[in-house]
């Protein structure tokens, strides 16, 4: 008697892809909207800049934010720093971004840049807007110009400090509150190599057409990844605990004369471009009275953005039904690069 079997079921939708390693700023550039520099710094100066936030983050701390019905704790430490030069401007205003950084805790007025992360911004300010120039501009771009004419400029930075394997950062998009549609983030990478997972978000049209794809992109010291335009619209990006790690050999000691001593951390320092026309006096409220986050659509192929209550991540979990979806003409901003 032959066995009855059911035929095998159709495949769902476009078929798996699997998980890709992008190993070079060629590859990077051909399947993301990112681009990666390798020795991006003078070598002296990429050392000096991880000792000095190796020292600095000694003070940082794990955020903290609530989720549901619980406070969950990030797997690593972080820091945001101010650019007293350039752009946003007085300290209140500098305060609130920082606080936000940290999920709504209080803190105080930001540090500025130390030394070496200003003269590293130099380098990073001008890969960037070299790059610039020859990409395709989105409309809701910022389409202002600093004083010497470039699109973009670092205004503040966020460090991160991963020590091991264990710490880590999940899939998330940038909030883009104080940043605006189509931001370009510049991330540098400093000691220890970390694999950076990008994972695109499939519109919902597109769906049924093709499937999302894991992007690995190993990350060594002195490297700059450029998330450009519509990368925080398209993909989420994450630095996923990894079993084994390579320690960093950094190529001068910390002090003249002392031993080299090998490293399991990883610093990270994302180069940001807070716009003038989404500073914190810009922000809505939601009925908790606290600054709302931008978020966008990632659903969807058009663009649309809602501005939604944060208050939940502090305050017990207990946020508002605040919600508004971004008006960019009724709420005064820009200019963008649709009307530069
Ligand atoms: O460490 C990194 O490369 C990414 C950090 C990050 O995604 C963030 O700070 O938002
Ligand atoms: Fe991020």
């Amino acid at each position: 008697m032959s066995v009855l079997r059911q035929p095998p079921s159709a495949p769902q939708g476009p078929p798996k892809v699997p998980p890709l390693t992008l190993s070079n700023p060629s590859l990077v550039a051909q399947h993301t909207p990112c681009t990666l520099h390798l020795s991006i710094l003078p070598p002296e100066l990429a050392c000096r800049l991880f000792y000095t936030m190796i020292d600095a983050s000694a003070g940082w701390k794990k955020n903290k934010w609530w989720l549901f019905d619980r406070v969950v704790e990030s797997p690593h430490r972080t820091s945001f720093y101010a650019r007293r030069s350039n752009g946003v401007d007085t300290d209140e205003n500098w305060q609130e971004a920082a606080q936000f950084w940290y999920n709504g805790r209080q803190t105080e007025a930001p540090p500025v840049f130390p030394d070496a992360m200003e003269e590293a911004c130099q380098y990073v300010e001008k890969a960037v807007n070299d790059e610039i120039r020859n990409l395709k501009r989105y409309p809701l771009e910022w389409g202002g110009e600093g004083t010497e004419g470039q699109a973009w400029r670092a205004n503040v930075a966020a460090a991160n400090c991963y020590e091991g394997g264990k710490d880590s950062v999940g899939p998330h998009s940038d909030h883009l509150t104080y940043l605006g549609p189509y931001p370009t983030i510049a991330s540098l990478s400093l000691g220890t190599s970390r694999n950076f997972r990008l994972r695109e978000v499939i519109p919902s049209e597109e769906l049924d057409t093709r499937r999302a794809r894991t992007y690995n992109i190993p990350l060594t010291h002195n490297s700059l990844t450029v998330m450009h335009a519509s990368t925080q619209e398209r993909f989420k990006h994450s630095i996923p605990p990894q079993p084994t790690i390579d320690l960093y050999r950094p190529a001068y000691p910390h002090t003249l004369g002392a031993p080299i001593e090998p490293s399991n951390c990883r610093i990270n320092i994302t180069f940001r471009f807070y716009r003038p026309d989404f500073q914190p006096d810009m922000i809505p409220r939601c009925h908790c009275k606290v600054p709302a986050i931008l978020r966008p659509d990632m659903k969807h192929t058009a663009d649309k953005y809602w501005w939604v209550c944060y208050a939940g991540a502090q305050n017990d979990g207990k946020g508002c039904s605040f919600w508004s979806v971004m008006d960019m003409k009724a709420e005064g901003r820009g200019p963008c690069v649709a009307e530069a």
